[in-house]
């Protein structure tokens, strides 16, 4: 039998964890089948650049791991190829397994890319970088922007709770023009989310019944909550929903799917890319069906499609008279 070769891209520093110990795990679990390349991700030199370089070198198979930041970034290297990207999590919140229903644990993680197994999931461009999580607009940025690294070194998931507690106190609302294929929809939010994939802690991107990675679709979630008790009501509501699997119903939540979707913003909100701020509104997000591959433990089932709009603040929905975006 050849032996499989694959380039690991591994982050030193991410996580709580010790990361000889845990490089050493990965080595003695997928070295008796594979020929590793590894390659250290630096402060200076991310993984996409340096998973760039390995697929420029002639690699095969890309293995991350590190935190949602090195594995999105590595992700983002193989989108749009048919290079299959292994993830072992090693950060604090694992956003990004639990998204696409992977694995958190070095050693399943590890049994997962023996297993061979590879699917395609959707992937999406935002502003033309790629995506595969989610593009948040308003609340969601800022509550990334004010958990840095060392709050997260102490407190782990808790500064994340923490920067959104804090930013409650800041809740602003803007006005919206949401554009999809076929519709204009002017909306006053307080958060919105362009979600390709996402897990139930993405409080923000859960208005529908599940976010749906494989339909070609992107799932918007628009909030509106106008007071710091809306808000903690929704997010709250959100959770429950997103846990259970249901779509939320609050007249203060809505939501919607489309393959692409524009949005400008009035004033102009931070937007945040799979948990780097990328810059303000307008973005416009065009979903790539089938634009990543993974290997995977098993196939997942996707929910049923749904939407629901009414209900939210000052909501005008017009249907375009040619459908279609001009460029
Ligand atoms: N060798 C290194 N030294 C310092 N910083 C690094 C190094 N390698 C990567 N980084 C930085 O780590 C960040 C990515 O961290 P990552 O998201 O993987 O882990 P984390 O922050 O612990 O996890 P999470 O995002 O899940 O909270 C990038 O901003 C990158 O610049």
């Amino acid at each position: 039998m050849t032996r499989k070769t694959a380039c690991l891209v591994f982050n030193p520093v991410a996580g709580q964890s010790n990361p000889e110990q845990d490089l050493a795990q990965i080595r003695s679990l997928l070295e008796p089948e594979f020929d590793l390349d590894i390659r250290m991700t630096t402060a200076e030199m991310d993984a996409d650049e340096i998973a760039r370089e390995a697929i420029a070198d002639g690699a095969k198979v890309i293995i991350a791991s590190g935190g949602d930041g090195t594995l999105s970034a590595a992700a983002d290297a193989v989108v749009g190829t048919d290079i299959p990207l292994g993830v072992i999590s090693r950060g604090t919140a694992n956003a990004f397994a639990a998204a696409l229903e992977l694995p958190d644990t070095i050693e399943a993680a590890c049994q997962m890319i023996l297993g061979g197994v590879t699917r395609k999931v959707d992937a999406a461009l935002c502003n033309d970088r790629p995506m595969v999580l989610l593009a948040g607009i308003g609340f969601e940025a800022e509550t990334v922007e004010k958990a840095d690294r060392q709050a997260k070194k102490r407190f782990g998931m808790l500064a994340y709770v923490m920067a959104g507690l804090q930013q409650l106190r800041e809740l602003e609302s803007f006005t919206a023009e949401i554009e999809t294929e076929d519709r204009i929809i002017n909306v006053t939010a307080a958060a919105i989310t362009v979600a390709n994939a996402a897990p139930p802690t993405s409080v923000l991107a859960q208005g529908p019944d599940g976010v749906v990675f494989d339909d070609g679709l992107l799932d918007v979630t628009v909030v509106s909550s106008t007071t710091r008790a809306g808000a903690i009501a929704a997010s709250f509501h959100l959770l429950s929903t997103a846990l259970n699997e249901n779509a939320a119903e609050r007249d203060d939540v809505g939501y919607l799917r489309a393959e692409r979707v524009k949005i400008r913003t009035d004033p102009p909100q931070k937007v945040v890319l799979d948990g780097e701020i990328i810059g303000e509104t307008p973005i416009d997000v065009k979903c790539i069906p089938d634009g990543l591959t993974i290997f995977v433990p098993k196939e997942a089932a996707p929910p049923s499609a749904a939407e629901k709009l009414e209900g939210l603040p000052d909501l005008i929905v017009e249907n375009k008279v040619v459908v279609g975006f001009a460029d």
